[in-house]
């Protein structure tokens, strides 16, 4: 009632999972995802920082390298400048076999050439030109041709091939780039690069910027300490021209797909552009550039490096990163899956637990108390258990039962034996038996058994339930009830509807074996004056007596009716001759002769019997009764106390 009760307001969900389980899992899943795009955006951020480390390192690199690689330049314009400078006189030819040996373009890779442009002193021009004809060949000038008040002239340019010997007589010193950068050379005494010009090397196809590097060359001997000292001392510049893309090329061996370069000249502007890997590409504006300053010959370049997808790509290792956090997530929400599946699982189980507790509880209680007999027994029907009821049914010790086989403890085994209970219970057969069982105190019970088989979970018996009912008080209600039923309440002795039945079973009989049977109709003489004279009572009492005189005079098998008041009819199934029965009827007319002694005092009285024999008197039961009855009347006719037959 308690169980139907709760079920009824609080339906149960056993597959379905508690709220808090799905918050729990909701908020690990959510965490999962939260962690995994806090983690994305770090790993964003550690990225963009990598980055820009990674390209502030190549543009580090690269300034290093350029300022390196000047400064070997500058080397080789030093030495250029000592040898020129060590000798009285120029002479070309010894100074272009110099040149000739250094094999600088193995030892000084990205440089274009290695050249000397003279100074030409204002009003010089023409001996120099003479003497460079015989030099450098008739065709030697100095160009642009134009009024100029000072003049230079490339002089020497190794290595003479067809793009160096296009500058020969090539007058730099017009050229406003070329001047500044000579100028501030004689000025500083040092090596000095010009700003974004365009080498006259230069054909009309990959035209490139160019820049100069300027080392001023004086005279031997002569004082250089001030400006104008060495304007006055001044012999020409040793120079070495650079292509811009060549020089850079040579330095850009690594990451030439994944990283663009640009080269400006002291401003970051188009028209500053010295060097682009790119060229016609537009500046990202994503912010992955990288910016360095090199002074090199007393200008400062512009080093700009800017990272290209390919190289954002080969530095990306967030996909990795991310994938493992990812499946962090996932082991993490799994494992919160886990979690919430083993809790749901725990309470489904405490839940079933306590109901199994329950439901234990109360079974016990009921079996504890149950008035009827209830055992458990094994697969070889031996008790395993036996409730109280039990104990007091049988009337026996619980531990002199347990162990013992359950069918020793009644006698007839209910007409089975124990294999055939226990067959029938492998089959899975309940079945009920009547038992007649002998209690511990010896007092005889009728007990009904009903047993069902106890089974595992894979269907096999391993056991039986009995349930013992003591219905001894009940079967004894059955007989009485039979027993009034068929029998007269007064005396015992078979009533008229019984005597009938019995009867009619003689006549069966008898016609079905071809015997002969009796009937004798007894009346008591002069019953009425016992009822008269010492009331009714003493009448039951001799009534009663007669009766038990009668019983004691006829064979078991015999049956004795009594047909109401003081008349009594005697059924003697089977006789050999009418004298049998006369013998019988003398018997009892002996025996209720005798005096009787009721209530202290003495009785006496007789009777009238009619003797009717089937199937001479008779050939039914209407027939033979009115005969018997008919000789009874004959017998008190005849003066009472006698036996008599008609004939
Ligand atoms: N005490 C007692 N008397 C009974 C019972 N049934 C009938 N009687 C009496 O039995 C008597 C039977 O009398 P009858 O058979 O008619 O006459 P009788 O006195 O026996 O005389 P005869 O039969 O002629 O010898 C009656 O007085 C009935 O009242 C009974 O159950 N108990």
């Amino acid at each position: 009632m308690h169980d139907a009760q709760e079920q009824g307001t609080r339906p149960a969900l056993p597959r379905s999972w508690s709220p808090a389980g799905v918050a729990f899992l909701a908020i690990a899943l959510s965490c999962a995802i939260a962690a995994a795009l806090v983690v994305w955006r770090h790993l964003g951020q550690r990225h963009e920082e990598q980055m820009h480390a990674h390209l502030a390192s190549h543009s580090a690199e690269l300034v290093l390298k350029v300022s390196e690689r000047f400064h070997t330049y500058r080397m080789l314009l030093r030495g250029g400048q000592a040898f020129l400078r060590s000798r009285e006189d120029l002479d070309l030819d010894v100074w272009r076999t110099y040149l000739q040996r250094l094999s600088f373009q193995e030892d000084f890779p990205g440089v274009q050439g290695i050249g000397f442009a003279q100074w030409i002193w204002p009003g010089q021009l023409e001996a120099h030109t003479r003497a460079m004809r015989e030099f450098a060949g008739s065709d030697y000038r100095v160009w642009p041709e134009g009024q100029r008040e000072f003049l230079s002239s490339i002089v020497v340019l190794e290595p003479a091939d067809w793009r160096n010997a296009r500058a020969i007589g090539y007058d730099m010193y017009s050229e406003p780039v070329r001047r500044e950068a000579m100028d501030r050379a004689v000025r500083s005494g040092e090596p000095a690069l010009s700003g974004k010009t365009v080498l006259v090397q230069e054909t009309e196809t990959d035209v490139q910027a160019g820049v100069l590097l300027y080392m001023p060359v004086f005279g031997d001997g002569m004082p250089v300490a001030t400006e104008a000292e060495r304007w006055a001392a001044l012999r020409g510049w040793v120079y070495l021209p650079f292509r811009m893309a060549s020089l850079m090329r040579q330095m850009l061996d690594q990451h030439a797909g994944q990283i663009r370069v640009q080269v400006f000249d002291r401003i970051h502007a188009p028209e500053a552009l010295l060097y682009d890997s790119h060229p016609g590409m537009p500046e990202s504006g994503s912010g992955r550039v990288s910016t360095e300053r090199a002074m090199l010959g007393g200008v400062e370049w512009i080093i700009r490096l800017e990272a290209l997808p390919s190289f954002d790509a080969e530095h990306d290792i967030r996909q990795a990163e991310f994938v493992s956090v990812v499946l962090v997530g996932v082991l993490l929400v799994v494992t919160a899956l886990f979690f919430v599946i083993t809790r749901e699982r725990a309470a489904r189980l405490a839940r079933t637990t306590e109901s199994l507790r329950r439901s234990e509880a109360k079974y016990s209680a009921l079996v504890n108390l149950a008035h009827d007999g209830i055992a458990a027994t094994d697969a070889d029907f031996r008790l395993t258990f036996v409730n109280p009821g039990f104990v007091a049914l049988v009337g026996r010790d619980e531990s002199r039962l347990l162990g013992r086989s359950l069918d020793e403890l009644w006698a007839d085994g209910g007409g089975e034996s124990r294999d055939v209970i226990l067959a029938r219970l492998g089959e899975g057969e309940s079945k009920r038996y009547e038992v007649r069982l002998t209690r511990g105190d010896g007092r005889q019970l009728t007990v009904l058994v009903s047993l069902a088989p106890l089974n595992d979970g894979w269907g096999h018996m391993k056991g039986a339930i009995a349930l013992l009912s003591d219905i001894t008080e009940r079967k004894e209600a059955e007989r009485r009830i039979a027993h009034m039923a068929t029998h007269d309440i007064l005396t015992g002795a078979v009533n008229r509807l019984m005597f009938g039945e019995l009867l009619g079973y003689a006549f069966v009989q008898a016609r079905r074996s071809g015997h002969r049977f009796a009937l004798l109709f007894i009346d008591l003489d002069h019953f009425k004056r016992v009822n008269d004279e010492m009331g009714h009572y003493v009448g039951d009492l001799l009534l009663c007596e007669a009766v038990r005189r009668m019983q004691g005079s006829i064979r078991s098998s015999d049956a004795l009716g009594r047909r109401g008041g003081d008349e009594f009819v005697v059924l003697l199934p089977e006789v050999g001759a009418a004298t049998d029965a006369e013998i019988v009827a003398e018997k009892i007319r002996g025996a209720l002769e005798k005096p009787f002694v009721l209530e202290g005092r003495e009785v006496r009285i007789s009777s009238s019997i009619g003797i009717a024999i089937y199937p001479e008197d008779g050939n039914d039961d209407h027939e033979l009764m009115c005969r018997a009855d008919e000789a009874m009347y004959r017998a008190k006719l005849g003066g009472r106390n006698r036996a008599c037959r008609v004939r």
